[in-house]
């Protein structure tokens, strides 16, 4: 069906004040630009124009009839106005490092009809930006991070979420896994979002309700590792209270609560990887961020006796794991991503818009519809690689955040359906820190001889004791418990926690070593408000 054309809406300009100055206000639907310079007398014949902001209509949050104050109307009296009308625009203010603020600007007219046709003008111009949300579901988690979540949410988002004439349901965690359990039983249809105000496991609750319901209604098993999952089209967004935040960081570029609100009620959209880990045909978890072994599952598994510490606990497990220097054998074995246009180490970072998703994506669903969405494990060759590692990570995205500007793998994509698989292989503590501090710094983190780094579509991981052990059974729980006990008795001096790590997803343990990440028919786009 072709798209019907519409006529613009005439250009319309006026004369209006601001602060007692006299501007041309212009609005232009066809650039969609809203601007106003001010005028200032020059001689009798002419005026000049100075000091001129344009906001493209895509950015105004919200447009609204002023209250006129006693005060501010008989400041006016030397216009002559008898009864002033006006009206207010808030609009997006960029400032540095991807914050975002809302800037607010009143218009003065001095006739009663002027004043409504421009609300009348910038109110329809406001309402074809279709793609808004109008009714968000909240979760907030009152006990992450620095347990801020409540009064960041009513004192930064719920005015600006009011104010663009957004309605919001909120529900306050009561316990872990709230909000994944809500999921299943709201009504989904009644919503345009769900926001969650909390860190990245917040968000990896949110996403595990949503992502599960929807597999719910449209009767996917998603235990079967090969299955097909449903795409959910509802969107998630996160404003950051959190410990890490790096879902947030790495989408918006920074974790700042306003900037993500405005974001979101600009309808603003990013699609994300979803990776899914398995056990045999045992679905675990889904990751978007990190699934890390070794180093940052120790930091994890150390940091949770510590959570009174807030985000500081990582710090200090961090601190402790860097100087307890453990490493782990294993074996990793992993399939490259083909359709991918870019490498972890072509230093071009993931923006919004990203050309290098967008071809990636493309190419991926050429072959997914080659391929008829199944993907075989036996159709490409395995790369296996078996050693001592310091850690293992595999990151959906750049994992950049307050700690890590550029993140774990500063050139990985948001939405080109791959995971950088990065090995850090034994080497000693000097060389481990020399490798965490470029972390922080420009340099690159893989340039040293016991860093790899592979873009990959799945990858599978078998701790050393599994692989002696666990040769056909197919129960896991008791296998673990079973062989580690025999591991204790026939080497009395063994620790078991230094034998096996475990698995740090989006900053949850995970009760398995040995997994299959896998990167392809579970990588659903989720959209992202970011
Ligand atoms: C000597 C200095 C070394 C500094 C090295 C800094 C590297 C920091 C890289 C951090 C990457 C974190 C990736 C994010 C993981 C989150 O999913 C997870 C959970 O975040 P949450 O607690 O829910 O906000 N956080 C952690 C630390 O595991
Ligand atoms: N009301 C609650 N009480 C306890 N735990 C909660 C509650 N709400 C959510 N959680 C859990 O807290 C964990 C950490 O939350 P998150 O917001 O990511 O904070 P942080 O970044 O500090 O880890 C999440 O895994 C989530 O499931
Ligand atoms: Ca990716």
């Amino acid at each position: 069906m072709q798209p019907e054309y519409l006529p613009f809406p005439a250009l319309l300009c006026s004369v209006l004040s601001i602060s007692r100055q006299h501007y041309e206000v212009t609005l232009d639907p066809g650039r969609a630009l809203l601007s106003w310079r001010k005028l200032r007398p020059r001689s009798v014949k002419g005026r000049t124009r100075a000091g001129s902001v344009t906001v493209p209509l895509t950015e105004i949050v919200s447009v609204e009839e002023a209250e006129i104050d006693g005060k501010y109307c008989n400041s006016m009296k030397w216009q002559h106005m008898c009864k002033p009308h006006a009206f207010t625009v808030r609009y997006i203010k960029r400032m540095k490092k991807h914050r975002w603020r809302c800037g607010e600007v009143t218009f003065w007219c001095s006739e009663e009809q002027m004043c409504c046709h421009w609300l009348q003008a910038l109110n329809d111009a406001l309402n074809q930006q279709t793609h808004r949300p109008k009714h968000l579901l909240v979760y907030i988690n009152p006990y992450g991070g620095c347990k801020k979540g409540k009064q960041i949410y009513e004192k930064k988002v719920a005015p600006l979420f009011s104010a663009a004439g957004i309605a919001a349901d909120v529900v306050v965690t009561e316990y872990a896994n709230h909000a994944r359990d809500n999921l299943y039983d709201v009504n989904l249809e009644k919503y345009d979002g769900i926001v969650c105000v909390g860190g990245d496991g917040m968000f990896s609750e949110v996403l595990h309700g949503l992502i599960g319901r929807v597999q719910k209604d449209s009767h996917i098993d998603h235990n079967n590792p090969s299955a097909c999952l449903s795409r959910c089209s509802i969107r998630i967004g996160i404003v950051p209270a959190g410990s890490t935040d790096c879902v947030c960081y790495a989408t918006v570029g920074i974790n700042d609560p306003v900037t993500s609100a405005l974001h979101i009620i600009l309808g603003d959209c990013q699609p994300l990887d979803v990776c899914s880990i398995h056990h045999k045909k045992n679905f675990l978890k889904y990751s978007v961020s990190l699934l890390g072994y070794g180093f940052y599952g120790d930091v994890l598994k150390g940091s949770e006796n510590n959570r009174w510490l807030g985000p500081a606990r990582y710090d200090f497990s961090g601190f402790k794991t860097f100087l307890t220097h453990h490493w782990y054998e294993g074996t990793v074995s992993f399939q490259p991503a083909k359709w991918v246009i870019g490498s972890p180490r072509d230093n071009k970072p993931c923006t919004s818009g990203c050309h290098v998703c967008r071809q990636s994506s493309k190419q991926l669903q050429e072959l997914q519809k080659e391929q008829n969405c199944r993907f075989e494990h036996s159709e490409e060759e395995w790369t296996t690689i078996k050693g001592k590692f310091m850690a293992i990570n595999a990151v959906s995205l750049s994992c950049a955040c307050p700690r890590s500007p550029k993140g774990l793998s500063p050139a990985a994509h948001l939405a080109d359906g791959s995971a950088d698989l990065i090995l850090v292989r034994k080497c000693s503590r000097l060389n481990f820190l020399r490798h965490l501090i470029r972390h922080t710094s420009k340099k690159d983190q893989f340039e040293f001889p016991f860093v790899e780094v592979y873009r990959v579509k799945n990858f599978q991981f078998t701790p050393k004791h599994f692989e002696e052990y666990d040769t056909e059974s197919t129960d896991i729980g008791n296998v673990s418990k079973k062989n580690f006990a025999q591991i204790c008795t026939d080497h009395p001096s063994c620790v078991c926690s230094h034998v096996n790590s475990s698995w740090n997803c989006d900053g949850e343990t995970l009760d398995q070593t040995a997994i299959e990440m896998s990167d392809k028919k579970v990588k659903r786009r989720l959209l992202l408000m970011t």
